[in-house]
């Protein structure tokens, strides 16, 4: 089973981004999760397609945007243009999820759906075959630093199950609260990527907290 880490730069140093990019360029992490919210379907503003842009330039792992927005659909050439590798919608904005998943791949991004934490698994039962990625979040979206609400455990187990049974290599990816001991619990009940923000940036060593996040 692949073991992935993608650090979230929500936690990072806004004044000097590229350092924490370099940190994370440095070490075993797989991708740079990157927190878009609006302020509309999240009670919180992040950053966006400028920001993005910029951080493809100094970046070596691929973008992991998570987009915490209403509306995706009018976005998705824009994201692609800035240079998003995976680009993850949440399920509870989409009324036409097909139409926006097959949206996503025709603009050469890996496709990705997220669930917040009181949306059932089921919901994905018809689309599972499609996605690269399914995103389970651990927390209620919009902040770092969150206690992970431990109902995530049985989610990722009923995710893998359904995933096998479709046959399909997408991955899951858990985001919010995670630390060594949540992780290595995640790890255990089939995920395959761990987001972590404020663990690994407001650890004395992000680069060691992120390989040591890696060898759980
Ligand atoms: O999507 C998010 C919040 O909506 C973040 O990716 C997540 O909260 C990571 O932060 P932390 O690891 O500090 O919980
Ligand atoms: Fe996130």
């Amino acid at each position: 089973m692949k073991h992935l880490i993608a650090p979230s730069i929500l936690a990072a140093n806004f004044n000097n981004l590229e350092k924490d990019i370099e940190v994370i360029n440095h070490s075993e992490a797989d991708f740079v999760h990157c927190d878009v919210m609006d302020g509309v379907f999240v009670p919180n503003i992040s950053f966006g397609i400028p920001v993005i842009s910029q951080l493809k330039q100094v970046a070596r792992k691929p973008l992991d945007v998570h987009l915490m927005i209403i509306d995706p659909d009018k976005f998705i050439a824009d994201f692609a243009d800035a240079g998003a590798d995976y680009l993850t919608v949440h399920y509870e904005v989409c009324n036409h999820l097909n139409r926006t998943v097959n949206l996503i791949k025709e603009h050469g991004m890996k496709a990705s759906v997220c669930l917040n934490p009181h949306t059932p698994v089921a919901v994905l039962e018809d689309i599972i075959g499609e996605l690269d990625m399914v995103l389970l979040m651990s927390v209620n979206p919009g902040f770092g630093g969150q206690k992970f609400i431990s109902n995530t455990y049985k989610k990722v187990s009923q995710l893998r199950n359904l995933i096998e049974q479709s046959n399909s290599d997408c991955l899951i990816e858990v985001d919010g609260g995670v630390k060594y001991e949540t992780g290595k619990k995640l790890f255990d009940a089939g995920a395959n990527v761990l987001v972590a923000g404020s663990f690994v940036f407001s650890s004395e060593n992000p680069e060691a907290t992120i390989n040591n996040l890696k060898a759980l």
